[in-house]
């Protein structure tokens, strides 16, 4: 049984999995009453009725209406002033009955938006996921209306004028302060589009039976939400008593050019917030000198750079094979390719990011990857995405995106963006479940390259060839995680702007500490 917080639907799996339960004898009736009870305890929880006395309900003519005025009801019993609004005058039978017995009550019956404007708080309940068309003319006016004001605005399941699956928005939307999504992660909570419009969101569980959601997204879904469990289950967590540097991972990191020096620095120090025991950086003798006390290899002068200081070349010398995983790219330059093509050739496992993936595009990148014998995990952002995998950013989302070059690829893609996407070859798909704009900066991706080369080291060592692929999988996930969980704790001390990737680094370890510590019994 997969937990329940991990689950993400669309709205035609929601509308499957809803009507297995009322083919099953639950009554829709009893299922809203359900459901509303647990949002108005939830509002309870959250806006004190001494702070907010006063709460507008706006209702739509379906279920998410419906919803909206069993709620209204309820703040009415636990003694809030609650006024009600219904822009539309038709509404489904179930919907039609309670804003009878709303009116008997004798809650206010709003005519128009404006009785609600001295609200403390707004509950949207216009539309959820059976929204099929734009939001147009008066509710369009309406809805425009309610994000001018400004007290806070709890939307039912979904912002109104959100598309489920795509996040996009249709006509107009509400913004909405917090998003109370109903029994399942809804897929649209995970697009950019829909990011600036979702407020904080949270897990409205009704208890859905397990086997209706298996019977409908299968036994292991395909779609996943990466929950701290996930996360942390992936980390090389604990140690063994008596281990020592060498069985704890070598990650070979190949980074840097006289132009790009920060890059290699960074994903250096990212490496070594991993925990790994042994990080070898492959930089140009230029940059040979860490400044921070890392164990570099710079390479000798005799090797050939190219004329802006990349490295032309790895040396004959170094036995690309004896390292656990060899990561590659940050700052290298789009000099470097004979060093690229070399470390794609080598039969270990191998994470490509930066210039890494910018080189791999010039080359026929799909025979080179499909041809490798070890797992490939490639980190592009949505640019870098674009010159790899020409024609396949079609699909209508980011996941559709990365599955479809994963599968294309047979490389693990990490597609970097406001919520990271990770897709395996065989189809299953990550959804990072929070981040931070704060980590829209140079150089959060070299630390993040760093950090996932260094926990794949440390998967990677002593196993069999054949679990390499989930040891980079499982990297993936953690550091993905991890990473965005860090850039948070970092922009609640320091802001949103105060999140460089010194700092980043700074947050990374007192994350690990205090997630670890969350998961204690
Ligand atoms: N069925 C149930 O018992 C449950 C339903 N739930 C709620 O039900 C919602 C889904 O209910 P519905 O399927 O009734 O759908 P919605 O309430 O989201 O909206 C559908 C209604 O809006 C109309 N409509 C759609 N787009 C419009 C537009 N642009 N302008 C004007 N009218 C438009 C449709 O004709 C229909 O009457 C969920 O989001 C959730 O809030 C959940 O509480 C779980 C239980
Ligand atoms: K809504």
């Amino acid at each position: 049984m997969v937990p329940i917080q991990q689950c993400v639907v669309t709205a035609e799996q929601m509308r499957q999995i809803e009507g297995r339960l009322f083919a099953a004898g639950m009554p829709v009736a009893a299922l809203m009453e359900k459901v509303a009870q647990r949002i108005t305890t939830w509002l309870e929880d959250h806006f004190d009725l001494r702070i907010y006395p006063r709460i507008g309900v706006v209702a739509g003519p379906g279920h998410n209406g419906g919803d909206a005025l069993v709620v209204a009801r309820e703040l009415h019993s636990r003694g809030y002033d609650v006024r009600v609004y219904a822009p539309l005058a038709k509404f489904k039978d179930l919907t039609q009955a309670h804003a009878e017995y709303i009116k008997h009550l004798g809650i206010l019956w709003a005519e128009s938006l404006a009785a609600l404007a001295d609200c403390d708080l707004l509950v949207d309940g216009l539309f959820g996921f059976g929204l099929e068309r734009p939001i147009e003319g008066a509710i369009a006016t309406d809805v425009e209306q309610i994000n001018q004001w400004s007290q806070p605005v709890v939307s039912i399941d979904l912002p109104s004028g959100l598309h489920t699956d795509s996040g996009n928005v249709l006509g107009t939307a509400i913004r909405a302060s917090h998003t109370l999504c109903l029994g399942l992660w809804k897929r649209g909570c995970f697009q950019d589009s829909a990011l600036p419009l979702l407020g904080r969101v949270h897990l409205i569980d009704f208890d859905i039976p397990w086997s209706d959601i298996e019977a409908v997204l299968g036994q292991r879904p395909q779609v996943g939400r990466i929950t701290a469990a996930i996360a942390r289950e992936g980390l090389p967590l604990p140690r063994l008593a008596n281990t020592h540097k060498y069985r704890v991972g070598h990650l070979l990191l190949v980074a840097g050019s006289q132009t790009y020096s920060g890059a290699a620095l960074l994903a250096g120090l990212g490496a070594r917030a991993s925990g790994v025991g042994m990080v070898t950086l492959a930089v140009p003798a230029s940059l040979k000198a860490s400044p921070d006390g890392l164990p570099t290899r710079g390479l000798d002068d005799s090797v050939p750079r190219t004329p802006d200081g990349a490295i032309a070349q790895l040396p004959d010398s170094m036995d690309l094979e004896s390292y656990d995983v060899i990561a590659c790219g940050p700052g290298l330059s789009l000099a470097a390719n004979a060093c690229v093509q070399r470390v794609i050739a080598t039969p270990s496992p191998l994470l490509l990011d930066a210039d890494g993936l910018n080189i791999l595009a010039t080359l026929t990148p799909i025979p080179a990857l499909k041809q490798r014998s070890a797992p490939t995990l490639l980190t592009p952002h949505p640019g870098e995405f674009k010159r790899l995998f020409k024609g396949l950013e079609a699909p209508d989302w980011p996941g559709s995106q990365a599955q479809a070059a994963a599968h294309y690829s047979q490389a693990i893609v990490v597609l970097k963006g406001a919520r990271t996407v990770i897709a395996h070859p065989r189809g299953h798909l990550w959804l990072t479940p929070d981040s931070t704009p704060a980590l829209a900066r140079g150089g959060s991706g070299d630390i993040l390259t760093g950090l996932l080369g260094g926990l794949a080291a440390q998967k990677v060592v002593g196993g069999a060839a054949a679990s390499h692929d989930l040891a980079l999988m499982n990297a993936a996930l953690s550091g993905v995680w991890w990473h965005a969980q860090a850039g948070r704790a970092a922009a609640a001390v320091h802001s949103e702007l105060g999140v460089d990737p010194l700092t980043l680094l700074h947050h990374l370890t007192p994350t690990l500490v205090r997630e670890m510590a969350d998961a204690q019994p």
